[in-house]
């Protein structure tokens, strides 16, 4: 396996509050990741921190085997921003030229196959554009880089559900022909797991979860039935949220492997099994915490 991204024992303070607490992160080459977290859990620190605005108090980052000092931005990385701070003054074309300036993969051909996918007018200035086609100009920069490791925080803010679904599918076309690690920090989770191979949960600054997100599918289990009988269930099983009604009976939310035999037992006693979609999972890990060292 080879790494494209490293970090260790980052940690970053602002006052007296803790945004990263000792954070350990591998991004392995050719894999889409995704990112999540609530408000407040740490993506844009650690993001910041990764593409070089800010700095960590201690800790260090390797970026395709070089250590990332001070100050540096690897070539290596495209990071495109939830909110850019492109000049206004600027049209989208002069923005596209600076970043082919950077990154050596650039593809112009691609770029303006994309600003016509998107309706994008390359003449406009930056301080015209709607939210959503500003949006747009900083997902071209990070597509057409083809950067070893491409970084999109929130790509698809303010942009509808076509131009959703066309910025996914020209991600996922890309990624087929030209493979790089990607890593996508969103609140959208469901849409993420569509696209993301791997994802990294982050909780009050630290690293909660990283997982597969076929595994993570196939080990969360929302369970609903007579509340003695979910218990003895559950009992050895990773619980990550659990809740009883007034009328004996509750719902379970287990996130480990449940065998079709173990599952058959517990049908027949009264428990039913549903699925949790990935967004839901999340929501209740938020709710419930798991323990990280479980693994
Ligand atoms: N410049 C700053 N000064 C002081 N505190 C900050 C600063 N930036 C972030 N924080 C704090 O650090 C913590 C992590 O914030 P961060 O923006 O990294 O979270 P996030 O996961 O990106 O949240 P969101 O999903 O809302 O964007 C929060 O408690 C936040 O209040």
């Amino acid at each position: 396996m080879n790494r494209i991204f490293v970090c260790n024992n980052l940690s970053k303070k602002y006052g007296r509050s803790m945004a990263l607490r000792n954070v350990n992160m591998e991004l392995e080459e050719n894999v889409i990741y995704g990112l999540l977290g609530r408000n407040g859990a740490g993506k844009t620190t650690l993001l910041n921190i990764i593409s070089g605005s800010i700095f960590a108090d201690t800790g260090e980052i390797e970026v395709a085997g070089k250590l990332i000092g001070h100050g540096g931005i690897p070539r290596e990385l495209c990071y495109v921003r939830e909110k850019s701070y492109f000049y206004g003054n600027a049209r989208v074309v002069e923005i596209l030229e600076m970043a082919s300036a950077f990154h050596e993969n650039w593809d112009w051909d691609y770029a303006r196959e994309l600003m016509k996918t998107f309706h994008l007018d390359g003449n406009k200035k930056i301080k015209h554009l709607s939210r959503g086609m500003e949006s747009t100009v900083g997902n071209i920069i990070g597509l057409a880089s083809r950067a070893p490791l491409t970084i999109f925080d929130e790509p698809v803010l303010g942009l509808d559900v076509l131009m959703r679904e066309r910025f996914y599918q020209a991600l996922m076309n890309d990624y087929a022909l030209y493979p790089r690690t990607i890593l996508f920090s969103t609140h959208l989770i469901d849409e993420i797991a569509t696209v993301a191979e791997k994802v990294y949960i982050m909780e009050a600054g630290k690293i909660l979860l990283h997982e597969e997100v076929e595994n993570l599918q196939a080990r969360s289990h929302l369970l609903r039935g007579p509340s003695g009988y979910l218990d003895a269930f559950a009992q050895g099983k990773r619980v990550i949220y659990r809740e009883s009604y007034g009328s004996g009976g509750g719902i379970a939310v287990l996130f480990d492997t449940i065998t079709e035999q173990e599952k058959q037992e517990a049908v027949r006693s009264g428990i039913s099994f549903d699925e949790l979609s990935l967004q839901k999972l999340f929501a209740y890990l938020a709710e419930g915490g798991l323990d990280s060292d479980k693994g």
